[in-house]
């Protein structure tokens, strides 16, 4: 394995790599740091906490020293957390030259944001839709000389899902200068690698790492197979158990839903395990407030949606546990990803219902790995379900009595507003769309009823000519 000095970093940032602990270049850094230092566009595909992070911002801020400008590179991220996250490493990393970066992500102050950006900092941290907002609204900065546009976690940023990036990624790509250095990371590419090509038009370098199997060696994954109505009193025997075993522990566990994300921390703090949640139904200054009494310790259990699922390096994380199993294998490869990351140990746990058997196979088939059962002793899970039960009921009353549905409904109508379109008419219009998939069903069922008569007289005319 080569050194830092051998990729042509220069010493600097060697010693600041090596006072983060950093002294050799991991397989994706060794691979994709020189051909993005000789200029070249690059796409890397490597494991979950396999250091992709390093790989984009080292060769960055050597090129950056050499010749420092600003706005000079734009790195673009689905989440806001985890564009805090990038620019810390690239505000440690470059603090001997005087770094000055800028994060552009939405819930925080606009006007704040705007006034960052016209000081011209070296590097914008940015979620697509915020830092489109600003193109669109603004015109005291411009990214037209930017040198790097870096877009991590790539596949995600492509993907066409409840948060979809395509068409502020359409006027941010209008914005850049068609002459840069494109990089583009992420440990799940392949899916989307047409598509990142499009982006990356400088016939860019791949490197992909060669295992087949597609999650780290050192996670131990496990699956629990129970019944819906089973599945809390699981996870409450699992946490019990790791805080009586484990002195030092901390948890992620991930939920489908926003509102099962605050119910099951609201269950879990009535049984007195140091809970917090995470999710986009929060105010931004509480998630960045949670996350950060997670990461040190404060709380040990984070319950997320997968807002958390991509990126986030918390090094103490030692468990992972899928509240529900996830529909997509890339899924499954981010969340459990959150554990052992960069050579630590981990474990992962998915609770598994009889209807999601499938989900496991496709999970087991696309990452080359098998699942094996974590040994649970069903008695005392049994002990405690009725417990669990009655307490998840209260909880999912009280968060009735309060404005969570509301929010909800409120939510869904800003961002119906925000694609351009009349909250009401769009109720009006899906109301009425419920309305004849009603008669549609109803229309449906009465043949159903009609053939199933028929049927059934003819079989009975069948039995009394038999009988007669
Ligand atoms: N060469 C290295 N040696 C040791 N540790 C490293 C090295 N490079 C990075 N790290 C550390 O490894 C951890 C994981 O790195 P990083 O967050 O960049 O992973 P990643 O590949 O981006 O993961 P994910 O796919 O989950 O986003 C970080 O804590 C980082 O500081």
């Amino acid at each position: 394995m080569s050194d830092f000095a051998s990729l042509g970093l220069s010493d600097w940032l060697i010693q600041q790599c090596k006072q983060m602990g950093i002294s050799k270049p991991t397989p994706i850094q060794e691979n994709c740091v020189p051909p993005i230092l000789e200029g070249r566009d690059c796409m890397g595909c490597a494991k979950t906490g396999s250091g992709k992070t390093a790989a984009f911002v080292l060769p960055v801020l050597q090129k950056l020293s050499e010749d420092p400008y600003g706005i000079y590179c734009l790195v673009l991220t689905p989440t806001r957390e985890l564009a805090y996250q990038i620019a810390e490493q690239f505000r440690v990393l470059g603090k001997p030259m005087g770094l000055r970066d800028c994060i552009i992500v939405g819930g925080m102050d606009m006007i704040k944001q705007a006034l960052e950006l016209s000081k011209k900092p070296h590097i914008v941290v940015a979620t697509p839709g915020r830092l489109a907002d600003h193109i669109r609204s603004s015109d005291t900065f411009s990214i037209k000389k930017i040198q790097f546009l870096i877009l991590d976690e790539a596949d995600r940023l492509l993907e066409q899902g409840c948060a979809d990036f395509t068409k502020d990624l359409e006027v941010i790509l209008g914005a850049v200068p068609a002459k840069r250095q494109t990089l583009l990371f992420s440990a799940t590419l392949t899916d989307t690698l047409q598509e990142l090509k499009a982006i990356a038009m400088n016939q860019p370098f791949f490197w992909e790492s060669k295992s087949e199997v597609r999650t780290v060696e050192e996670l131990d994954q496990r699956f629990i197979l129970t019944p819906e109505k089973v599945k809390d009193a699981y996870l409450v025997h699992l946490i019990q158990k790791f805080q009586d075993e484990h002195d030092d522990w901390s948890i992620m566990i991930f939920t489908s839903t926003c509102k099962n994300c605050q119910i099951l921390t609201m269950m879990l703090q009535k049984f007195n395990f140091p809970t917090i949640s995470l999710h986009s139904m929060m105010k931004q200054k509480q998630r960045f407030a949670n996350l950060s009494m997670f990461k040190s310790s404060v709380y040990k259990i984070l319950i997320a949606t997968d807002v958390a699922s991509r990126g986030l390096d918390i090094p103490t994380v030692q468990v992972v546990i899928n509240h529900n199993t996830p529909g997509l294998p890339k899924t499954y490869i981010h969340r459990v990803g959150r554990t052992a990351r960069a050579g630590r140990h981990g474990v992962s746990i998915t609770l598994v219902t009889q209807y999601d058997i499938h989900l496991v196979h496709s999970i087991e088939e696309n990452t080359q790995t098998k699942l094996k059962e974590y040994p649970v002793e069903e008695k005392e899970v049994l002990k405690i379900l009725t417990q669990v039960n009655v307490t998840r009921r209260e909880c999912e009353i009280q968060l009735e009595s309060t404005d969570f549905d509301e929010k909800k409904e409120i939510n869904k109508r800003k961002q119906i507003i925000l694609e351009g379109k009349d909250p009401d008419m769009e109720a009006k219009r899906k109301a009425e769309l419920e309305k004849l998939k009603g008669k549609k069903r109803r229309f449906k069922d009465k043949i159903q009823e009609t053939i199933q008569n028929k049927q059934y007289g003819m079989q009975k005319k069948k039995l009394m000519k038999k009988k007669s």
